[in-house]
């Protein structure tokens, strides 16, 4: 009897949403849901298995690949996938898998949350109240920007950039977007029109940055671009933190040349409490909680799993990153 494939899980996760994997293969899983594993178990485990079911904080590389010699699939709990080396696992035939679409909405929700609450100051005017520095109505007190019938620039026009121009249109803000290439189709059936980056950044009053991290996005938002923003413009970034150079950010910020920015992602996660862009009052930070519903992590687990056990069963799975490869 042939042997049973191994999997191993990188993050606790509940036993009913695997299920789908125990049915398919042994199930080996890190105990902890907060620690990520430590490089060297992983690389233990990624010598046994036949396939991994990862996180965003496991580097998927070439050391690693060369240490699992049955490797077949890994399985990414995210639609972004710069953590994993596509290139080095396809010229293994080890498919990559992601998890696109199902988290779409809770991430534009998320994202379009960024927008009302560096505008509306929410974050400053919650805290305002629990620290009892609520004195008294007056007419400019907490006084933020309009989102309503503004211009929102969306850099990245793919399945969540389109989800919040969905929400933005809601608030009849004027919607352009930058995107790779111009989407036509996307320019019908929405009302967004298309700009340059150069002229997004200028016509904006909020910038949304949902591309996914390439070598062409690394940086992007960099000094030059801060300073041609209007000063009354905020930034929000729901990609990956790598597309901003964060120096000079907060440069931006401290001279005043953008009006705030919400920011879902860093380059260090999680950022350090003292890191200087946390010590802006117009700054809001969350924990790269863009996708971070109960039901939208329970369905993207299940989507990993399913992936998983298509490639083990030798079939194609729904989300496959590396489309050459042969499964
Ligand atoms: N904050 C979070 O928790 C969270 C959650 C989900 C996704 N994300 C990030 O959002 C990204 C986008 O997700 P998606 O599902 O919309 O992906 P998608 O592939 O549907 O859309 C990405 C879009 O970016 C465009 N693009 C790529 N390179 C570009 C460039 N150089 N300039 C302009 N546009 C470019 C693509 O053409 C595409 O339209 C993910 O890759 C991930 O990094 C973050
Ligand atoms: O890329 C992604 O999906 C996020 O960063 C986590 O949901």
């Amino acid at each position: 009897m042939s042997k049973r494939p191994y999997v191993y899980v990188t993050r606790k996760m509940p036993a009913k949403m695997i299920n789908i994997l125990e049915s398919v293969a042994e199930v080996g899983m890190w105990e902890s849901e907060e620690t990520p594993v430590p490089r060297e178990i992983l690389l233990e485990e990624a010598n046994k298995a036949d396939g991994l079911f990862t996180v965003l904080a496991d580097q998927i590389d070439e050391e690693l690949f060369q240490a699992a010699p049955n490797l077949k699939v890994v399985a990414n709990l995210a639609v972004g996938f710069d953590n994993i080396d596509v290139q080095a696992a396809t010229k293994r035939g080890i498919a990559v898998c992601n998890t696109p679409d199902i988290l779409t909405d809770t991430t534009a929700d998320l994202a379009f949350s960024l927008v009302l609450m560096v505008g509306r100051r929410l974050a400053e005017a919650v805290e305002c109240v629990k620290t009892g520095n609520w004195t008294s109505w007056s007419p400019f007190f907490m006084a933020g920007a309009d989102v309503h019938h503004k211009t929102i620039g969306i850099v990245g026009m793919g399945s969540i950039g389109e989800a919040v121009a969905k929400r933005a249109l809601g608030f009849q803000m004027n919607v352009i977007y930058h995107n790779r290439n111009r989407k036509i189709e996307t320019e019908k059936a929405l009302d967004v029109s298309y700009r340059s980056f150069e002229d997004l950044v200028v016509e904006s009053d909020y910038i949304v940055c949902l591309t996914p991290l390439t070598d062409a996005t690394k940086g992007m938002f960099s000094k030059e671009v801060f300073r041609k923003m209007k000063n009354t413009a905020y930034f929000i970034n729901a990609s990956r933190g790598t597309v901003v150079v964060e120096e000079d950010l907060v440069e931006a910020l401290r001279e005043g040349e953008i009006a705030g920015a919400g920011l879902d992602v860093f380059h260090q996660e999680p950022i350090d409490p003292n890191h200087p862009l946390l010590q802006f009052p117009n700054v809001v930070a969350l924990p790269h909680i863009g996708s971070a519903s109960v039901e939208t992590r329970g369905a993207m687990i299940v989507h990993c799993c399913e992936n998983i056990a298509a490639v083990l069963k030798g079939e194609t799975p729904v989300s496959l990153v590396n489309k050459e490869i042969k499964c």
